[in-house]
C-alpha cells in the first residue's frame, strides 16, 4: 500500500493539533479522520479500517505520566493488532517512549514536531505494513482467506502443517464458511501446486451421473455417450481431487468410490482396461462429523479412507472481530469492482451487522455487503442499506410472544424485500405500506 491509499486517524485533545495535523495530512493519504476524544476511537475503527493511529499520550492536561496514552494504546492493539499507533507527547521523556514501544506503539514522537518527521514515521509504517501483506493468511498465488480470529489462526497453522502432505484432509464446516478456499489453499501450497486441481459437487450428481463425470467413459458405453471422455479422477491425475459435499452421497456411491480409493485405479464406463491414478483427495461437507459417523448414512471404511486429518472452519459467529475485518475487505472489493469511491460505516450499520445470525456465514456477509454496495447512494452506509437475503434465514416460525400473525408477515416482508433486491422504497410499495411503515416493521422484527 502506499501512502495516498491510507486511512489515518489523529486522536488529540488539542484542536490546534488536529487541525494542523488534518491540513498536513488530507493532500497525502486517501483518508484523514480527526478527534478530540479517546473513547470514541473503538467505535471510529470499527467504521473506518484505519492503517495508522496518530495518538496523544496525555488527555486533558490531567495526568502527564503518558499513562493514558498507553491505556488507549493497548485497547487499540487488542481490538485491532495489525493497526499501527505513532504516539505523541509534548513531554518528550525517553522512559515514557521506551515503554510505550514496549507495549506495541510502533513509534514515539514529541511535540512540537516537524511535518516532515511526522510524514516519514506514517509512510514507514504504511511501508512496512506493505511487506507484510493484509490481514489474511500468508499463502502461495493469490488465495486470500481473511481471518486474526484465533479459531481462524488455528485453521491456518493446521492448513500449513498439511498442505505440504500428501494426507487426504476432510475439511468440515457450515455453508459458506470458507471450506472451498480452504480446499484451494491446500493444493496451491502443496507439492501438487502446478498440477491440476479438480473440484466435483458429488453432492449434486445423480447415481448414473456419479460414474460418469468420476470414472469417464467410452464412445458407446451408454446411449448418450458419442466420444469418449476423461472422468474427473484422470482430470486430477498427478494433482488434487476436490470432493465437496461427500456427506451427501449415497451408500452405493459409497461403495464405488472406496473401490477406486482403495486400489487407486480407475476403470471408465464401457473400458475394460483400468488406468491407475495418483491423486490428493480432499473431501468437504457440511455435515458434522457425528451424524458422518452414523453408519447407516456413511460407512465408517470411506470415512477412514478420506480422513486422515480432518479441519473443521469455524462459523462466522466464533470469529469475532473477523467481520468487521471481513465487512470492510469486502466493502472496498466491491466498492472498486462498481466503480465507487470510499465508504464508511455508521454505528448502526456496524450494530446492524454485529446483531445478525449469519447462518449463510461469509457468504452471505459477502452478499450482504455486495448488495449494499450497489445500492448505497452515498458514502455513508446506514443501517437501512443493509438488507439480508431471505434465502439465508430460517423460515420463521412464532416465537412463544409472537403470532403466527407476526410470523406470517415477517416472512412476507423478507421474501418481499428479497425479490426487489433489497430496495426498501419498491419493497415497502409491493407491500402496500409507507416507507416508514416498512421500516418500523423491520425494527419491530428485528430484521
Ligand atoms: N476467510 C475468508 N476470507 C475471504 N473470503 C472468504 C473467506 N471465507 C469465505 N470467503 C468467501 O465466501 C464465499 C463462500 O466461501 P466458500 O465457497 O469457500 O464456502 P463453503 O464453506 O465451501 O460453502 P458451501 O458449504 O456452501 O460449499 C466465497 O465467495 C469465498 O470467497
Amino acid at each position: 500500500m502506499l501512502l495516498q491509499n491510507s486511512k489515518i486517524l489523529v486522536i488529540d485533545d488539542d484542536e490546534d493539533v488536529l487541525i494542523a495535523l488534518r491540513l498536513l495530512l488530507k493532500s497525502k493519504v486517501k483518508e484523514v479522520v480527526t478527534n478530540n476524544n479517546p473513547n470514541n476511537i473503538l467505535n471510529l475503527m470499527q467504521q473506518h479500517a484505519f492503517d495508522v493511529v496518530v495518538l496523544d499520550m496525555n488527555f486533558n492536561g490531567l495526568v502527564n505520566t503518558g499513562n493514558e496514552g498507553i491505556f488507549w494504546l493497548n485497547k487499540i492493539k487488542k481490538q485491532s493488532p495489525e493497526v499501527d499507533v505513532i504516539l505523541i507527547t509534548a513531554y518528550g521523556d525517553i522512559d515514557l517512549a521506551i515503554r510505550s514501544l514496549k507495549e506495541g506503539a510502533a513509534d514515539f514522537l514529541v511535540k512540537p514536531w516537524q511535518n516532515e518527521k511526522i510524514l516519514d514515521a506514517i509512510r514507514e509504517r504504511i511501508e512496512k505494513q506493505k511487506k507484510q501483506g493484509p490481514k489474511k493468511l500468508h499463502l502461495n498465488a493469490d488465495t486470500k482467506i481473511i481471518g486474526d480470529s484465533e479459531a481462524m489462526q488455528d485453521v491456518f497453522v493446521k492448513l500449513k502443517k498439511v498442505a505440504p502432505t500428501d494426507a487426504n484432509i476432510l475439511i468440515l464446516g457450515e455453508n459458506g464458511t470458507g471450506k472451498d478456499l480452504i480446499a484451494k489453499a491446500i493444493h496451491d501450497n502443496s507439492l501438487r501446486k502446478h498440477k491440476p486441481f479438480v473440484k466435483v459437487d458429488v453432492g449434486a450428481l445423480t447415481e448414473t451421473l456419479f460414474e460418469s463425470e468420476l470414472f469417464g467413459y467410452k464412445k458407446g458405453a451408454f446411449t448418450d455417450a458419442r466420444e469418449d471422455r476423461k472422468g474427473r479422477f484422470e482430470a486430477a491425475n498427478g494433482g488434487t481431487l476436490f470432493l465437496d459435499e461427500i456427506g451427501n452421497i449415497s451408500l452405493r456411491q459409497q461403495a464405488r468410490l472406496l473401490t477406486v480409493l482403495q486400489n487407486r485405479q480407475v476403470t471408465p464406463l464401457g473400458a475394460n482396461q483400468s488406468i491407475s491414478i495418483d491423486i490428493r483427495l480432499i473431501c468437504a461437507t457440511n455435515v458434522s462429523i457425528r451424524d458422518l459417523a452414523d453408519e447407516g448414512r456413511f460407512r465408517k471404511d470411506l470415512i477412514y479412507r478420506i480422513n486422515t486429518v480432518d479441519m473443521t472452519i469455524p462459523p462466522l459467529r466464533e470469529r469475532g472481530t473477523d467481520m468487521t475485518i471481513l465487512a470492510h475487505y469486502f466493502i472496498d472489493f466491491y466498492a472498486e469492482k462498481y466503480g465507487k469511491g470510499n465508504f464508511s460505516l455508521s454505528a448502526s450499520f456496524i450494530q446492524k451487522l454485529k446483531k445478525h445470525h449469519f447462518s449463510g456465514n461469509v457468504r452471505e456477509l459477502q452478499y450482504a455487503l455486495e448488495r449494499a454496495i450497489i445500492m448505497a447512494d452515498q458514502d455513508l452506509l446506514e443501517a437501512e442499506d443493509l438488507t439480508f437475503s431471505a434465502i439465508e434465514q430460517p423460515q420463521v416460525r412464532a416465537t412463544e410472544n409472537e403470532t403466527n400473525l407476526d410470523a406470517l408477515e415477517k416472512n412476507t416482508i423478507l421474501n418481499v424485500i428479497e425479490k426487489n433486491n433489497g430496495n426498501i422504497s419498491k419493497s415497502a410499495k409491493e407491500l402496500g405500506i409507507t416507507r416508514a411503515a416498512l421500516y418500523r416493521r423491520l425494527h419491530k422484527y428485528d430484521l
